[in-house]
């Protein structure tokens, strides 16, 4: 069997058999295949009835995906002995059926998926981003096809820089933030705050909103959609606040910063940003509320859906396609 039909059937047969997936636990590798709880920084509402209904027949589902793996010994701490071992159980972590590829529910949606490229804070793709795909709860992706079929009808895509994003991800950025050495992206994304203050002011979260799976990094596009240059490691790096024709070239409505740009004119409701660019902030809030998301105030592009479905869980599965069962 190939390993990923051995992940499949081990999902489904931990789907059969009703284990519950924390009892699950490799004692060699400790790895573990599912979700965290824990403390979040960002606001939280309790989830539907429904979402709990949902939850408690379906955690069963919850991701038990087991492979054979070769482990040489010798690079194994803690072990016991360093005879050699003929094979090792290894556990990777998927999706519980609530998951879906965005793609799947509106391929119109735009997804420039940003963590899964160079062009980050970091200057590296993040770890857990195997693909350029995005993953969604089935209630968040709904959400945004609905806000999608509006924004079409007035000549507007949504376009999406992140979605789901496994915990592995969010312990990058992390081990990122504790290495002051590493200011190799600071002249694009936090030119005026210093590394070690973006957990405490608010714009990268120990505990992700993303990692629970109804929460988005998007932004507007005028359509005909301009056409987007990549980004090139080590080109010449422009602070995300400087103006829409100096700053790195996105096919985005002019939000008055990019992406990611952690200072506090990205926060949603600065007054110093007018005209225009406050009207496309507006825009894009607007058409999220509108079907039940609710924006973080330190960041224009990122967005939560309520009530989730997961209001208490951290996963940890790759953002990759078969990370989703069916799509
Ligand atoms: C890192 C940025 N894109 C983001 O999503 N920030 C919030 C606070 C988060 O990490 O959840
Ligand atoms: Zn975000």
């Amino acid at each position: 069997m190939r390993p990923f039909a051995a992940l499949r059937a081990a999902r489904s047969a931990g789907s059969r058999s009703g284990a519950h997936p924390r009892a699950r636990f490799c004692p060699r590798s400790g790895a573990r295949s599912h979700a965290r709880s824990g403390t979040r920084s960002d606001a939280r509402s309790p989830a539907a009835p429904g979402a709990r209904r949902s939850r408690r027949s379906r955690t069963a589902g919850t991701a038990v995906a087991i492979a054979v793996v070769l482990v040489p010994l010798s690079g194994v701490s803690g072990g016991a002995s360093r005879t050699a071992a003929p094979a090792h159980t290894a556990v990777e972590p998927v999706a519980p059926p609530e998951f879906t590829t965005l793609r799947s529910v509106d391929p119109t949606i735009r997804q420039e998926m940003r963590y899964a490229t160079p062009h980050t804070f970091l200057g590296v793709p993040v770890t857990g981003y195997r693909e350029p795909v995005c993953l969604l709860t089935r209630s968040a992706a709904a959400a945004l096809h609905r806000a999608q079929a509006r924004l079409l009808r007035q000549g507007y895509s949504l376009k999406v820089y992140d979605c789901y994003r496994p915990q592995r991800a969010v312990d990058h950025f992390v081990r990122w933030a504790k290495d002051p050495a590493d200011q190799r992206m600071k002249r694009e994304f936090y030119p005026r705050v210093g590394k070690e203050r973006l957990f405490e002011d608010g714009y990268i979260a120990e505990r992700s909103g993303h990692s629970r799976g109804s929460t988005v990094d998007v932004t507007l596009v005028r359509l005909p959609a301009r056409p987007a240059r990549p980004y090139v490691p080590g080109e010449r790096l422009v602070p995300c606040y400087a103006g829409r024709e100096e700053r790195f070239p996105d096919n985005s409505l002019d939000m008055g910063t990019g992406f990611d740009c952690f200072d506090t004119l990205a926060h949603t409701d600065d007054p110093r940003v007018r005209g225009a660019r406050r009207a496309n902030r507006d825009r894009l809030r607007a058409a999220l509320e509108a079907q039940g998301f609710v924006n973080l105030p330190e960041e224009w592009w990122h967005f939560t859906y309520r009530p989730e479905s997961f209001p208490d869980r951290y996963f940890d599965f790759p953002v990759a396609r078969r990370s989703v069962a069916g799509d």
